[in-house]
């Protein structure tokens, strides 16, 4: 089936309703309705049901959705049933950490390659891999079919590090530096910023 065009908001909500789906499915529940997931995630069920009728018709009256049905259906748009390497820039406090909870996904998304400027770090291994120098990034990046990539360098050199991504072919970016970087066009930047969260927060204090 071909997939429509579909909004940002829609891509958001995906993952969200994803985690929440594995989380019934290690429960070994079978079924679940717009009006169950709307209340276990704060949503309201129309947008649900109106989200998911994106990609056809999934659910059944009076019997909701078929959780595994469901997962495997949305792993398909976000395309996470296939294999997904990613590159990681910076392995450092937050590069470390980044690595280690990788380790542990039972996910077709992973941290396959990671690359750091600092000499002293290259050769190393994090999690079972060793850290690259920046040299080979392009090569690695073709040879591992690498779209995706998470930067966690200091906010100084994202800028410069985000066009060496893009010139290697990158047009995936999950920027963790707190920095705006600028990307040509067809490359998307998820922007993950704890300070910024943290005071947005503050105003509902
Ligand atoms: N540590 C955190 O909890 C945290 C949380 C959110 C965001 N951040 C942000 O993430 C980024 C990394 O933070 P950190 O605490 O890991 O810093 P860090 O200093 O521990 O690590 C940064 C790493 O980037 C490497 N690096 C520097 N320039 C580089 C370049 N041009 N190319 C490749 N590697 C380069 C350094 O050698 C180092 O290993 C920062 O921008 C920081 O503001 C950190």
């Amino acid at each position: 089936m071909k997939v429509p065009r579909i909004s940002e908001a829609v891509v958001r909500r995906l993952p969200v309703y994803l985690r929440y789906l594995n989380s019934l499915q290690a429960l070994h529940v079978r079924t679940v309705s717009s009006q169950q997931l709307g209340e276990a995630l704060d949503l309201n069920p129309a947008q649900i049901r109106k989200d998911l009728a994106c990609f056809g018709e999934f659910g059944r009256k009076g019997i909701g959705y078929e959780v595994n049905y469901l997962i495997e259906k949305i792993k398909s748009i976000l395309k996470l049933d296939q294999k997904i390497n990613v590159v990681l820039i910076g392995a450092g406090h937050l590069g470390h950490a980044i690595s280690n909870y990788n380790a542990y996904l039972k996910d077709n998304m992973r941290i396959t390659a990671i690359f750091d400027a600092d000499p002293g770090k290259v050769g190393k291994k994090i999690v079972g891999l060793t850290i690259q120098a920046l040299s080979t990034l392009s090569e690695t990046v073709k040879e591992m079919n690498i779209r995706i990539a998470i930067i966690a360098v200091p906010a100084e050199a994202a800028q410069a590090v985000a066009d060496e991504l893009m010139r290697c072919g990158i047009t995936g970016i999950l920027n963790f530096a707190p920095v705006n970087i600028r990307v040509i066009e067809g490359v998307r930047v998820h922007d993950a910023d704890v300070t910024m969260e943290l005071h947005s927060l503050a105003y509902y204090l």
